[in-house]
């Protein structure tokens, strides 16, 4: 795989640096998450596929020198806490790129590393608010509202990060240098907004939220419910597309204001929907399936597994436990991702494992274990 060989050290933390580990573990790096200890009964990493874990108290002396050995032997330090936490705990970067000047040490806030906010607790819709993309989503009349934690914990944070260590680790085969990625989910949800900013002049977004071409101000860009309760969604944008569109409604164009009549677009849409709910979603598929209507019934996450298009191209994968998920993405043709389907390690179940890898002796970690440095957690063989 692409990235096989690449060794991660993960410190543990909250939903989107476990995501930037995962997808680099997807890709073929031997990702390692650095749990506490104690460790905690409840692992909250939902995010564990293809990684080890070890349990590691960095708040030990002892503690942080093991990690700066594994670091000497490691190409990627993932760490997820706010500004200065690491350098409290001696393991800032001038200490682990002066052992190792081929580390890439990523540092995955909300703040970034520096500004007033940078030693502020946050979470996803607090760095949404601050990249200004929050002010944008919400419909006409209603407050502005978050898309779950999507946009700036996963997009803006754990794929953004992962993008920058790969580029780091591109660059290093040049140089033969690491850096530091100082990856903001502030900063990486608004760079993931370019298109607002450079599209202004276009007229995309210049009236109030809820009232725009995309962000359900139209009624050709909308869901709509379906006699059975269900949904389809429409995003006939183009004219060509839009066409098709009315046509599959069985409507008129003759008979409508013009598709940009913004002022007509709220008898538009209640015209669409009075529509759309005369019929089931099964059959709304039938009418436009097969068409560039650009209309598509909105799936729950129980039918988008088993739907066609989906099947057809495997996009969701079942691992050991049965346990369904979407399967890595993009899809590489000669070196594509392989998650592992095994279940998530348990916390600390690796942690003499991966010191032997490491070049620790087996003294020096029974040492570890009798001082309480590090803990292990291997489940019980099935004899
Ligand atoms: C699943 C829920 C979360 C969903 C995602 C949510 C919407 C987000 O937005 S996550 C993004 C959060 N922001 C960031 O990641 C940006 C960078 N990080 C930070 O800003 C901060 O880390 C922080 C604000 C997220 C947390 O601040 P905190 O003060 O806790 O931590 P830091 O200042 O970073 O310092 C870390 C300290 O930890 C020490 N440390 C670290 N590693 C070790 C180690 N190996 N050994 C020893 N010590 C270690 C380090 O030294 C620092 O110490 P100091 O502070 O002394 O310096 C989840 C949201 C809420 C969760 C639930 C909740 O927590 C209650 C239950 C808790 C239980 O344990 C599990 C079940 C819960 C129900 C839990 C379940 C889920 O996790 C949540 C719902």
């Amino acid at each position: 795989m692409a990235l096989s060989g690449v060794r991660v050290l993960e410190l543990a933390g909250l939903a989107p640096a476990p995501l930037c580990g995962m997808i680099l573990a997807d890709f073929g790096a031997r990702v390692v998450r650095v749990d506490r200890v104690p460790r905690s009964a409840v692992a909250t990493d939902v995010q564990a596929r293809g990684k080890r874990s070890m349990s590691l108290d960095l708040k030990r002396p002892r503690g942080a020198a093991v990690l700066r050995r594994l670091c000497r032997g490691a190409d990627v330090l993932l760490e997820p806490f706010r500004h200065g936490v690491m350098e409290k705990l001696g393991l800032g970067p001038d200490v682990l790129l002066q052992e190792n000047p081929r580390l890439i040490y990523a540092r995955l806030t909300g703040f970034g590393q520096s500004g007033k906010y940078a030693k502020c607790a946050g979470h996803d819709i607090n760095y949404l608010a601050l990249s200004g993309v929050l002010s944008k989503l919400g419909r006409k009349g209603e407050n502005p509202y978050a898309p779950l934690n999507l946009l700036a914990d996963f997009a803006g944070g754990g794929v953004m990060c992962a993008f920058g260590i790969v580029t780091a680790l591109y660059e290093r085969t040049r140089s033969g240098k690491g850096q530091i990625i100082d990856a903001s989910m502030v900063e990486g949800v608004a760079y993931l907004s370019s298109f607002l900013w450079k599209s202004q002049s276009l007229g995309l977004w210049n009236r109030p939220r809820g009232e725009n071409l995309l962000d359900s101000g139209a009624p050709f860009c909308e869901t709509y419910k379906t006699s059975d309760g269900k949904f389809m969604a429409v995003g006939a944008l183009e004219p060509q597309f839009y066409e098709q569109f009315i046509k599959g409604l069985g409507l008129d164009s003759d008979k409508l204001p013009s598709q940009l009549s913004f002022s007509d677009w709220s008898e538009m849409k209640k015209k669409f929907a009075s529509t759309f709910a005369q019929k089931t979603q099964a059959e709304w598929c039938s009418i436009f399936e097969g068409t560039d209507a650009c209309v598509t019934p909105v799936l729950s996450f129980d039918e988008v597994a088993s739907h066609q298009h989906n099947k057809q191209r495997n996009s969701f994968i079942e691992n050991d436990q049965e346990e369904i998920s979407p399967r890595p993405a993009p899809l590489l043709s000669r070196t594509p991702a392989v998650p592992s389907f095994k279940r998530d390690p348990f916390i600390g179940e690796h942690t003499e494992e991966i010191l032997l890898e490491y070049g620790f002796t087996k003294q020096e970690i029974s040492k570890l274990y009798s001082d309480k440095v590090i803990e292990s957690n291997k489940p019980k063989a099935n004899l």
